[in-house]
C-alpha cells in the first residue's frame, strides 16, 4: 500500500501525519513502529491520522498514536499541527483564525494567526481543565495536598529508583503526567547523569531515568515523565514521553507543568516552559482551564509504501 504523509512539528515534537477524512486507514503497531523509525522510515514521534470532525465547528479529529504504536487520549503539539495541516489544506474558511480539533479526550478549541501567505505557524490552544484526582489521573498514590477550590491531588510525592528519590506531583491533561521538580541536583545519584561531575537538567539521563518511572506500579496506565528546573524567568524541562522515550517537547507535559508549578506553590499561572525544542507559554487561567501557545510547522511531504 502507498501511503501519502506530510510531516509537521511543534517545538520539535514531530509527527506523520495521514489524511484519513474516509477512514479507510488502519495501522497495526508494527507500521506505526516503521513510519517512526529514524533510520528505516519516515522518523517521528508519533503518527497522527487526520480524520473529519465529529463536533459543531470541528474541522478535523486528531487520532494520535505513539511511535511504539499505543493509542494515546491527546496530543499538546499534535493538536496544534493538525490545526495547521486543516487550515493550510482549506478545511477552515479562509476568513477565519480559530477552527476546533476534535480528540479521544475531547473538542479543543484554538485560535492562529495566518502569515501573508495565509499559511498557520502557531496557535493558541484550549487545553480544557487539568484533571487532578488521583485515581482519575490515574495514579494509585494518595492525595497529599488540596487546591485553593478544594480539590485534592497528589504533590512531591518521593518515589525512590536506583537513580535516586524523585519527587512526582500528578496531573492528567487527559493523559497521565508525573512532573519531577528538581531542586538539589547533587541529592541525585551519579547514575543518573551522562556527565556525574556536572549534576544538571542538561546531563541527567532521561533515557534511562523516564524508562525506569514510566511503567511504575504508581501509574497503572503508565505515564509520561517530566523533569523540571524552577529557573528565574522560566521552567526548564526535558520529558520521557509515555510510548516513546525522551521528545524534544511534550505540550501536555508542559501544561502538567505549569499547573504543578501552580498547584505546588512554586510559580504563578503564567510560565514559559523551555524544551530542548523550543518553549511554550502556557496559562493555568483563573476559570480553572489550560491555555497552551507554540508553534506549527510543516516540514515536507511525500509518499512511503507500506
Ligand atoms: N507529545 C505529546 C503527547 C503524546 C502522547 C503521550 N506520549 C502519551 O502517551 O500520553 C504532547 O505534545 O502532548
Amino acid at each position: 500500500m502507498k501511503l501519502h504523509f506530510a510531516k509537521l512539528h511543534g517545538a520539535g515534537n514531530d509527527f506523520v501525519m495521514i489524511d484519513d477524512r474516509d477512514r479507510s486507514i488502519d495501522l497495526s503497531p508494527d507500521q506505526v513502529a516503521f513510519l517512526c523509525d529514524r533510520h528505516f522510515g519516515i522518523g517521528a514521534d508519533g503518527v497522527i491520522l487526520v480524520r473529519p470532525g465529529e463536533t459543531e465547528g470541528a474541522s478535523a479529529f486528531m487520532h494520535y498514536i505513539n511511535a511504539d504504536g499505543t493509542l494515546a487520549q491527546m496530543c499538546g503539539n499534535g493538536v496544534r499541527c493538525t490545526a495547521k495541516w486543516a487550515v493550510d489544506r482549506g478545511l477552515v474558511d479562509s476568513s477565519a483564525s480559530a477552527t476546533v480539533i476534535d480528540t479521544l479526550s475531547g473538542p479543543k478549541p484554538i485560535e492562529f494567526a495566518r502569515d501573508e501567505r495565509g499559511l498557520m505557524r502557531a496557535a493558541t490552544v484550549d487545553m480544557g481543565a487539568p484533571i487532578l484526582e488521583p485515581s482519575q489521573v490515574p495514579t494509585v498514590l494518595a492525595a497529599t495536598g488540596a487546591t485553593e477550590d478544594g480539590r485534592s491531588f497528589v504533590g512531591d510525592v518521593t518515589l525512590k529508583s536506583p537513580f535516586g528519590n524523585f519527587r512526582f506531583t500528578c496531573v492528567s491533561m487527559g493523559n497521565p503526567h508525573a512532573v519531577a521538580f528538581i531542586e538539589d541536583w547533587e541529592a541525585l545519584y551519579d547514575a543518573a547523569f551522562t556527565d556525574p561531575g556536572n549534576k544538571s537538567l542538561a546531563t541527567l539521563d532521561v533515557d534511562k531515568v523516564g524508562a525506569f518511572f514510566e511503567p511504575h506500579a504508581a501509574f497503572p496506565e503508565k505515564a509520561n515523565i517530566e523533569f523540571v528546573s524552577i529557573e528565574a524567568d522560566h521552567l526548564a524541562m526535558r520529558v520521557y514521553e509515555r510510548g516513546v522515550a525522551e521528545t524534544l517537547a511534550c505540550g501536555t507535559g508542559a501544561c502538567a507543568v505549569g499547573v504543578a508549578a501552580f498547584i505546588t506553590g512554586r510559580s504563578g499561572r503564567v510560565n514559559d516552559v523551555r524544551l530542548l525544542g523550543g518553549t511554550l507559554h502556557i496559562e493555568y487561567a483563573e476559570d480553572g482551564r489550560v491555555r497552551m501557545t507554540g508553534p506549527a510547522a510543516q516540514v515536507f511531504e511525500g509518499d512511503i509504501e507500506l
